[in-house]
């Protein structure tokens, strides 16, 4: 199932549950505006390359829409819109003042040299610059792209628009980016893995876990989940996989990955074909890179208790129910990987107030934010007797659908 049609499916499902008007719940689906621009850029070699960069602002009822910028071979407009559409209700579930939007450009940026994708950076900043804006959509870093992408766009964006640090967040520290931000989704996955173990009674320490992709998120996931004295037994990204049933060497690996660009080649493991990783024995599966792996190919071998969804929507709806029926308890993306977006919140505060905290306030509001977050999605599930994935989805539609209405949009 595409990533449109399964994040859709939720939606509707969440309506249902909340019995929602059906001409509201049209207009919370429809995206706000989706921006296709074409990026022609001059490679190194002097002929020219030409890509298709997108932005979905899904929408703003909440306040400014807010969301990553992905590159990767595999961005198409249905997946980036399934992205900015989940951004809404995660902003809403985390209970910041935002919208969603999602950004991306279908390249490889593994291909592009540094100067490639500057250049590439800037041309598409210079294509959506009218479109983006301190309180009308902030983009921030996803796959593929990282703190120096984000200052190549507020570069870009301030040669129009005056110096404006707040237009993103997940900025390097010295352009105005907020300590904290650069770990913040792993550390978020952290908090809301402790809060969920603790509803069964276990810990981190007691636990042994397998991550899927060993990026920003994952390898950040990884260090926090060890650092709390979780085995971390399994690891894999786009080179290869690892495992040593003894816990991997997480500092090791974070080390050989930056080296080798990847985690192939690790001497602190056994090598194994990534194609089994989701299915490892273990307890915990946190998938931290691409969306859809998890479906009904692979649900019903899939061994862990609990899957923690760093990724955005790495879990089908085909899969959530063979899952359910296994007794597999998940916790969604919208809630799971909200640290990220929360913490750029604290950045976007601290540049609109011009004032910077440090990392113990960043990290214990965070914590603060993670621990609300997963009552209200108890409560959630509480009341309209549901899993995990539609207490968050009832909690950030009610949410969105109330501001909807107090602003007098409903259809
Ligand atoms: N960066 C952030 O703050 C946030 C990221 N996310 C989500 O987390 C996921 C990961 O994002 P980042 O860590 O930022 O990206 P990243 O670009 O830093 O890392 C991606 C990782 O996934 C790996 N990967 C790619 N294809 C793979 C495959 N087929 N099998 C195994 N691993 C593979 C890459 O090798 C890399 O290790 C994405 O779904 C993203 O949307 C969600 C919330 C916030
Ligand atoms: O930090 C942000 O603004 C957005 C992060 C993001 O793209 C996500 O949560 O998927």
């Amino acid at each position: 199932m595409n990533a449109l049609a399964a994040t859709s499916r939720n939606f509707k499902k969440a309506a249902k549950l909340l019995g929602l008007d059906t001409k509201l719940e049209k207009s919370l689906l429809i995206p706000f505006r989706e921006i296709k621009v074409e990026c022609t850029i001059p490679k190194d070699d002097g002929t020219l390359a030409s890509f298709v960069g997108f932005r979905v602002q899904h929408d703003n009822a909440r306040g400014p829409m807010k969301g990553g910028i992905r590159y990767h071979p595999e961005v198409d407009p249905d997946e980036v819109n399934a992205l900015a559409q989940l951004m809404t209700w995660k902003t809403a579930v985390a209970n910041i003042p935002y919208g969603g939007a999602k950004g991306g450009i279908g390249c490889a940026p593994g291909e592009l040299s540094v100067s490639e994708l500057e250049r590439l950076t800037r041309v598409f900043t210079q294509k959506i610059h009218d479109l983006i804006g301190v309180h009308i959509d902030v983009p921030a870093p996803d796959m593929g792209t990282n703190p120096q992408t984000m200052a190549w766009i507020l570069d870009e964006y301030s040669k129009f628009h005056g110096y404006s640090p707040a237009v993103v967040t997940g900025k390097p520290i010295d352009l105005g980016g907020s300590l904290g931000r650069d770990a913040a989704t792993g550390r978020g996955v952290l908090f809301a893995t402790q809060a969920l173990l603790e509803e069964y009674g276990k810990s981190i320490s007691d636990q042994q876990f397998v991550i899927q992709g060993f990026g920003n998120v994952g390898s950040w996931a990884a260090k926090l989940i060890n650092e709390f004295g979780g085995k971390v037994i399994a690891v894999s990204d786009a080179s290869g996989a690892v495992k040593n049933l003894k816990g991997l060497d997480i500092d090791k690996l974070i080390r050989h990955a930056l080296e080798n660009r990847g985690i192939k080649g690790f001497s602190g493991g056994e090598a194994f074909d990534p194609k089994s990783l989701l299915t490892e024995d273990c307890d915990v599966l946190i998938p931290a890179a691409l969306g859809g792996v998890i479906n009904r190919e692979n649900a019903n071998d899939i061994r862990a208790k609990f899957i923690i969804e760093a990724a955005n929507h790495p879990t089908d709806p085909e899969a959530d129910e063979i899952l359910s029926k296994k007794g597999v308890i998940i916790l969604p993306d919208i809630f799971a990987n909200s640290g990220g977006v929360t913490v750029s919140y604290f950045e976007w505060v601290q540049n609109i107030q011009g004032f910077m905290w440090d990392e113990e306030k960043v990290n214990s509001e965070l914590k603060t934010y993670m621990t609300n977050g997963f009552k209200y999605v108890k409560e959630m599930c509480k009341s309209h007797s549901c899993d995990l994935r539609m207490g968050a989805f009832t909690l950030g539609l009610n949410r969105v659908a109330r501001a909807t209405v107090l602003r007098g949009w409903e259809a």
